[in-house]
């Protein structure tokens, strides 16, 4: 299914707003907010000038036809020229999308930041209520501090007890030698006694984890680690991420923990799948591409992981950055090793629809530059506009020597993201 809003020709005005520090995430509205934000530049938006919802195997490739077409019909003028300036598309997948549906938004305005630069653009019908005159205003502060009460938490698709034996089942097929690692989820349901203001998870999320790329899509809201694939002229980037270690109170605690993570082979072999994935994928669309020889630990506030940051020069001739996601998605970070095995244990028995949960999720400009992380650390809003419901969602790479309780733990240190957030 597609709509196109618009059949007038469409007028993309970027204005530069010079130096600005306020923050971009104090300017969205409730209602429709996108978000990618990452140490107070990024990019959020609202309203939609056009949406693409889409399901089946070459959805990213549909999204990319389909947004193509849309800029040749726009008249653009952006005197910024920055990655990000001028048509974006945000973007939401699912993670398995034979199965999910994936949503696409040209936002009828967005405001960007890059390298201490600010800039709105404004999308619509030339003269029209969205054109360039359109306010950006600030909301008032109390609506990211509202209360949103008492949180009460129930099982999601499957119980932890029954959660930990589907991991058994995968380690023992791991052990027969059908695959070499799997990544398994769960999610669990929220309901608030008040609506969820997403402006208020995503404010606290972005505080607390800096380093991390706070987003949101459709009501899918998160803080992700991973930045699957970005592109900037030729050059891709990449933050590969797989194996997690927990953290203590405690500093001198800590410090052990650390210390044993860093030398754990279970989490450099989960990791090494995740790597080489990514590296195999992308290789053949560049002319170089670096890849550390050991990954370095990235340290979260609830959790640490192994991470490897990869960079490559793109092919003259190399195709668009969704065509790229959609080569490199599924990595196994969050599908498993070999991708194929994987990804059909993953549907045998994990037993819950992932949805948009560890799908790409990020924008594109009409240049081709773009960032597309992974939906991790996440939220799906559930209850509609002014809903109090949500679906959090975590998962683990098992390898051979997973233990499914310290699984079931780890990913309720990565649940605790997001809780936190939501928590008053
Ligand atoms: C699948 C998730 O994390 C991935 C990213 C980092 C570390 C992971 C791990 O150690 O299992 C996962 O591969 C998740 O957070 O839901």
């Amino acid at each position: 299914m597609s709509t196109l809003a618009g059949t007038t020709t469409r007028e993309v005005v970027t204005t530069p707003l010079g130096q600005r520090r306020s923050d971009l995430l104090t300017k969205l509205p409730a209602e429709g907010a996108l978000a990618w934000v990452r140490g107070g530049e990024g990019l959020v938006g609202w309203g939609e000038a056009a949406r693409l919802e889409v399901s089946g195997p070459d959805s990213l490739a549909q999204a990319e036809r389909w947004f193509a077409r849309w800029c040749a019909e726009a008249h653009v003028v952006d005197p910024v020229q920055l990655p990000g300036s001028g048509p974006v598309l945000f973007g939401s997948a699912a993670f398995d999308p034979e199965r999910g549906t994936s949503v696409f938004v040209v936002p009828a305005v967005v405001l960007g930041r890059r390298d201490g630069q600010t800039w709105v653009t404004t999308t619509g019908a030339p003269d029209g209520p969205d054109g360039a005159d359109h306010e950006v205003t600030e909301f008032p502060a109390q609506a990211a501090d509202t209360s949103i009460g008492r949180l009460s938490y129930a099982d999601g698709a499957v119980d932890a007890v029954t959660w930990c034996g589907v991991v058994a089942a995968a380690v023992e097929r791991i052990a027969a030698g059908e695959l070499g690692k799997v990544v398994l989820a769960r999610d669990v349901l929220v309901t608030a006694d008040h609506p969820l203001d997403p402006r208020r998870l995503l404010l606290r999320l972005a505080a607390r984890f800096p380093s991390c790329w706070t987003f949101a899509v459709d009501g899918l809201l998160g803080a992700t680690p991973e930045l699957l694939l970005s592109r900037t002229g030729g050059v891709v980037e990449s933050r590969v991420l797989a194996g997690t270690g927990s953290r203590a109170a405690d500093p001198a605690a800590d410090a052990v923990l650390a210390e044993a993570f860093a030398g754990s082979a279970k989490d450099h072999a989960e990791h090494r799948y995740a790597i080489d994935s990514l590296a195999d994928a992308l290789r053949p669309f560049c002319t170089d591409l670096e890849v550390p020889d050991e990954p370095s630990v990235l340290t979260l506030p609830n959790v640490r992981h192994l991470a490897s940051d990869v960079r490559g020069h793109l092919r003259a001739d190399g195709p668009g950055l969704l065509a790229l996601v959609d080569a490199v998605h599924p990595t196994a970070a969050v599908g498993g090793a070999p991708t194929g095995a994987a990804l059909a244990l993953i549907r045998e028995i994990e037993g819950m629809d992932r949805g948009r949960y560890a799908g790409p999720v990020g924008w594109v400009d009409g240049r081709g530059d773009g960032e597309f992380g992974l939906a991790l650390r996440c939220a799906e809003l559930t209850g509609g506009a002014g809903g109090a419901e949500a679906r959090l969602f975590a998962g683990c790479g098992i390898v051979g020597d997973s233990d499914p309780m310290a699984e079931l733990a780890e990913t309720q240190a990565k649940l605790a993201a997001v809780q936190a957030a939501l928590q008053d």
